[in-house]
């Protein structure tokens, strides 16, 4: 019997241990199930902690930061690339328009908002105010990108919208996909609060801008005319905040573009007879090209700093020296000059910039081509004009053979305002100062094209910039590889819109000496 009492208790024993175990192991397990699904609500109904301090709705939402960029991630994923007039990526255009509807309901459907598609694949919005006396804004951005390809270098595939480091990567991701959800993330939350505007505004979203904008743009003008708009300001992409971008300059400028520069495509060609290779004449139409080519890249055109709007960036930027420095552009402009163009991206300022995109000639190895062509892209300086910039490339390429053709261009765009009494400068202004004061804010001229260029008959004022912060080295991500933006910069674009949209239901700027940068 002893024996078996002791294997009872031994029995017993075990059976309490095990017990015992179980217990502890599915409390743990209990606790680690609460834990998580307590952390997973926080995240998910986390407050953002920027929010306006001014205005009366703010950005405080029951969705948290990876919902957002979960959204514009989706909006990265989708090709939307414009090759040529004719090449457009019209499945992922529509691919585009059905995320929009999907991830911005409240737009889609509040009775706030008119919309209508425009050539098929742009979008316009309407959003009328309560104010009828007031003149309504636009704000524009657009849904396609350039093409990109994996193998010129691109950490990550183009279109993946992976995040490192807390960058997303992705082709428009600064150019221009950042804006387009940007402004419809904060118009979905300002509609879900309960938000109506004063001043009604117009949103525009171009599908073909990176190939000039022709049906997008151009269509959504005819539209906008029909009804008679006329418009306070309008706000497109363009410049950006640049940090550490401008040397000398201490702190981050918000350069806000007042003008663009111009745009010529000039087509070069040479024919000469063919013929076999074996018995090559002395030039070749290769050769007399590439001789041409090599004229205009070895002779810029002329520095023209001062002579533009982008003048008073610099007064802007560095205050009294530079207006003493403005003043004495005899002695000072080559200096400068010297210093910025040694960089591709401040060259840009100083000049009409003279850019080789394409070179053709040729069918095979042992044939005398007849033709060679090549395209040059010139982005002409506000002091400048198409017929100027022809007149220089005729007299620098010197060669009578060499046949010059303008396949299109336009002439600089007009310099809005930007005074104390500029509605949409200032109160653009006003929304960056109290999101980023840290940052300077002065005008720029843009020197990239923009949509807006379309829309001069609807409003004296435009302005192309974005939040989009601009450090060393990304001014090459534009059109480049590796395009990027951080997603505390995307949180941002969305702050930045859905306080520009309240501010601009101010009636009027307040006298131009009232205290700071208050409207
Ligand atoms: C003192 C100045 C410092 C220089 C810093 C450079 C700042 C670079 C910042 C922004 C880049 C500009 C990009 C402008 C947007 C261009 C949009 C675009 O790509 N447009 C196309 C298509 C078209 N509409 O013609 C273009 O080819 O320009
Ligand atoms: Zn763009
Ligand atoms: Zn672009």
């Amino acid at each position: 019997p002893c024996g078996l009492e002791n294997v009872q208790m031994k029995l017993l024993g075990e059976c309490n241990i095990m017990k015992l175990v179980k217990i502890v192991s599915l409390s743990l397990l209990f606790v680690v199930i609460v834990c998580f699904v307590a952390a997973t609500l926080r995240t998910l109904t986390k407050f953002d902690s920027l929010c306006c301090v001014n205005n009366r709705y703010n950005m405080r939402t029951k969705f948290g930061q990876r919902h957002r960029l979960f959204l514009y991630a989706e909006a990265i994923q989708i090709p939307t690339v414009s090759t040529s007039k004719t090449q457009l990526n019209i499945t992922a255009l529509g691919e585009f328009d059905s995320l929009l509807r999907r991830v911005f309901p409240t737009v889609f459907s509040s009775h706030l908002v008119q919309h209508e598609v425009v050539a098929n694949y742009s979008h316009l919005f309407w959003v009328p105010g309560s104010d009828l006396a007031l003149v309504p804004y636009m704000l524009l951005a657009h849904i396609d990108v350039v093409p990109a390809d994996e193998n010129d270098g691109w950490e990550v595939s183009p279109f993946s919208a992976k995040e490192i480091d807390g960058f997303i990567y992705g082709r428009g991701t600064i150019d221009n996909k950042q804006s387009v959800m940007g402004i419809l993330q904060a118009l979905e939350y300002l509609l879900i609060r309960g938000y109506s505007p004063q001043r009604g505004f117009f949103i525009g979203l171009g599908h073909d801008e990176e190939v000039g904008g022709l049906q997008g743009a151009m269509n959504i003008v005819k539209v906008l005319k029909r009804k008679g708009v006329q418009l306070a300001f309008i706000l497109d992409e363009g410049l950006a905040v640049l940090d550490g971008v401008i040397s000398g300059l201490q702190g981050p400028a918000a350069l806000i573009g007042i003008s663009e520069k111009g745009q010529a495509t000039v087509k070069l060609s040479v024919f000469k007879a063919p013929g076999h290779s074996s018995m090559p004449p002395r030039e070749s139409s290769i050769g007399i090209l590439a001789g041409a080519v090599k004229r205009l890249e070895d002779n810029p055109m002329p520095i023209l700093f001062g002579e533009g709007p982008e003048r008073r960036t610099f007064e802007h930027l560095f205050g009294l020296p530079i207006k003493f420095v403005m003043s004495n552009m005899w002695l000072f402009s080559p200096l400068i000059g010297r210093v910025m163009e040694r960089s591709p991206d401040t060259n840009a300022f100083l000049r009409t910039t003279t850019a080789v995109t394409m070179f053709n000639s040729g069918v095979k190895v042992n044939v005398l081509p007849s033709l060679a062509e090549a395209y040059v892209n010139l982005r002409i300086h506000p002091a400048q004009t198409v017929e100027e910039v022809l007149e220089f490339i005729q007299s620098t390429v010197g060669d009578e053979r060499v046949k010059m053709e303008l396949v299109n261009g336009f002439d600089p765009l007009p310099v809005s305002s930007y005074d104390e009494t500029s509605f949409g400068f200032q109160t653009i202004k006003k929304t960056l100062l109290d999101q980023f004061p840290q940052v300077t804010v002065a005008p720029g001229v843009c020197i990239g094209n923009t949509d807006s260029r379309h829309y001069t008959d609807l409003a004296k004022d435009i302005y192309r910039f974005a939040p989009t912060w601009i450090r060393p080295g990304d001014t090459q991500r534009f059109h480049g590889i590796n395009e990027r933006i951080s997603k505390k910069n995307y949180e941002e674009l969305v702050v930045f819109y859905f306080n520009l949209i309240q501010n601009c239901d101010i009636k009027e700027l307040p006298s131009p000496h009232s205290a700071g940068h208050e409207l």
